[in-house]
C-alpha cells in the first residue's frame, strides 16, 4: 500500500502534464498565425546617434557591422550580432525618411519594429490580408538582407511595428 500511494501520485501528475502540453498544443494550431511566423530574424531601434549607438554595442564586445545606406527605405541600416538573432539600429536617411516622425516624437530614439521571418511573403501577405491586418505598402520591397520584406501596420499588431521577411 505504502508503495501504491506515490505511484498514483506520479500517475495523477502525469495525467495533468499531459492533459496541458495537449491544451497549449490547441491552442497554438488554433491561433490564426500558427504556422506563419517563423524565427524572430531582428529587433530594429531607432537612434538619432548612429555613431554613439553603434559604438555602445562594439562596448559591450557586440560585432557591429558598418552603416548602409537604405535608399529604397530612407534609412541608413547597422547591424549588432547576437547568437540567436540581431539588432537592427536605424538611422533617416534622407528628407522624407519613415523613421523621422517616430524620432521627432521619441527624441532619444527607441525600439521601432520587429522582424520574422515568413517561408514565402506573398503568402504571408495574403494570410495577413485576410484576416484584416493592413500592410504598409501593396508589394514587398527588397530589405536590408537582400529578401523580400513587408511591413504591417502597428494598429493591427498590438501597437508593434511588424516586418515580415523571407526566409
Ligand atoms: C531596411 C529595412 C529592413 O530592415 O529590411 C527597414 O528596416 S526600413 C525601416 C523603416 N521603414 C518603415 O518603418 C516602413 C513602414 N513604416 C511606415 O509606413 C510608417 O513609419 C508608419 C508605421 C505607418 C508610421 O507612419 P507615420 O510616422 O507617418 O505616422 P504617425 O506618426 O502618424 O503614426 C501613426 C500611428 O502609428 C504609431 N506608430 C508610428 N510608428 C510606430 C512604430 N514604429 N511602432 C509602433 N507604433 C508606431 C504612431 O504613434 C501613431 O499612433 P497614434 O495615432 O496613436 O499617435
Amino acid at each position: 500500500m505504502k508503495k501504491i500511494v506515490p505511484a498514483m501520485a506520479s500517475l495523477r501528475s502525469l495525467v495533468k502534464l499531459t492533459n496541458s502540453v495537449a491544451i497549449s498544443t490547441r491552442t497554438m494550431a488554433s491561433h490564426p498565425l500558427a504556422g506563419l511566423l517563423g524565427k524572430l530574424n531582428h529587433v530594429a531601434i531607432a537612434t538619432p546617434d548612429l555613431k554613439k549607438s553603434s559604438d555602445f554595442y562594439k562596448n559591450l564586445g557586440a560585432k557591429v557591422s558598418e552603416a548602409v545606406p537604405q535608399k529604397e527605405h530612407g534609412v541608413y541600416t547597422v547591424f549588432v550580432e547576437l547568437p540567436n538573432s540581431k539588432i537592427e539600429l536605424l538611422h533617416p536617411f534622407g528628407e522624407k525618411s519613415p523613421i523621422q516622425a517616430f524620432l521627432n516624437k521619441n527624441k532619444d530614439g527607441g525600439m521601432h519594429h520587429i522582424c520574422i521571418e515568413v517561408r514565402d511573403i506573398n503568402e504571408a501577405v495574403s494570410a495577413v490580408k485576410d484576416k484584416g491586418i493592413r500592410t504598409l505598402g501593396e508589394k514587398p520591397k527588397i530589405g536590408a538582407h537582400g529578401k523580400p520584406v513587408m511591413f504591417l501596420h502597428p494598429k493591427d499588431c498590438g501597437g508593434v511595428l511588424i516586418e515580415l521577411e523571407q526566409e
